[in-house]
């Protein structure tokens, strides 16, 4: 049986602003289950492009998608919506925390969206996620008070809250300084290798990168080397 769980097929995408170029062409990508991912390349070659076809933010291209063998290509925007809610998990270079919300607030709120679990469920699991970030200890505190590096680990326990399958990081080290990005880079790590989570994410960051399962370069719109 496959552990695939996110399949690209022979994606093109264009962009037509200032003249119709070429961005992407014929990407074809999948990654595994519990694999931890990064996609490197210049400035420019088409890697959030990608990423944010992989995510089903951007829906105009052409190729195919595929989460666990089911179509994601040609799925009406909310049903999209819903898919992304119950299985992806985003991690940003600025954490785009709400500054007046708590720590305890910002990381319940995904989970509030999805109206699975009871309040009082959210909590307890918020609380387990700011454990595995090592910031329980933080919860009731306004989200703006805490450092960069702080506010990073908080973003990623919002990102876990719903116990994605994916989680999608864009230049998640990209702020952080040496120690605070190792501190992400672990808690990626334990993510995939314990949790079985995927991690896919696009750096500039060759440690990050060197320190993950597999590394994709790009350039110019194409997959050059660590495609399968
Ligand atoms: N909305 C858009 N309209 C037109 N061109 C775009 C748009 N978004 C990106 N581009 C162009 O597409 C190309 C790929 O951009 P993309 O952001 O995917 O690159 P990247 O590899 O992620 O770069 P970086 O490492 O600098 O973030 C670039 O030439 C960029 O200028």
């Amino acid at each position: 049986m496959s552990n695939t769980v996110l399949q690209a097929s022979h994606i093109n995408k264009y962009f037509y602003e200032p003249e119709k170029f070429q961005v992407l062409e014929n990407v074809n990508f999948e990654v595994k289950k519990g694999e931890f991912l990064s996609i490197v390349g210049k400035s420019g070659c088409g890697k959030s492009t990608l990423l944010y076809i992989l995510s089903t933010m951007d829906t105009d291209y052409e190729g195919n998608l595929e989460m666990n063998g089911s179509r994601l290509t040609g799925l009406s925007q909310d049903r999209l919506a819903d898919f992304r809610n119950e299985h992806l998990g985003f991690v940003f270079q600025f954490h785009f925390l709400l500054a007046e919300f708590t720590v305890l607030q910002n990381v319940m709120l995904p989970a509030q969206k999805l109206g699975k679990y009871s309040t009082k469920e959210i909590e307890a699991r918020a609380y387990e996620k700011l454990k595995l970030v090592n910031m329980e200890d933080y919860a009731r505190k306004q989200s703006s008070k805490l450092s960069g590096g702080q506010q990073q680990r908080v973003a990623i326990a919002r990102a876990l809250i719903n116990d994605p399958t994916i989680i999608m990081g864009d230049e998640p080290t990209g702020n952080l300084d040496k120690a605070n990005s190792n501190l992400v880079f672990d808690i990626f790590r334990k993510i995939s290798h314990e949790n079985h989570q995927t991690i896919i994410t696009v750096t500039h960051d060759p440690d990050f990168a060197k320190g993950g399962d597999r590394i994709i370069e790009m350039s110019d719109g194409k997959i050059v080397s660590g495609g399968r």
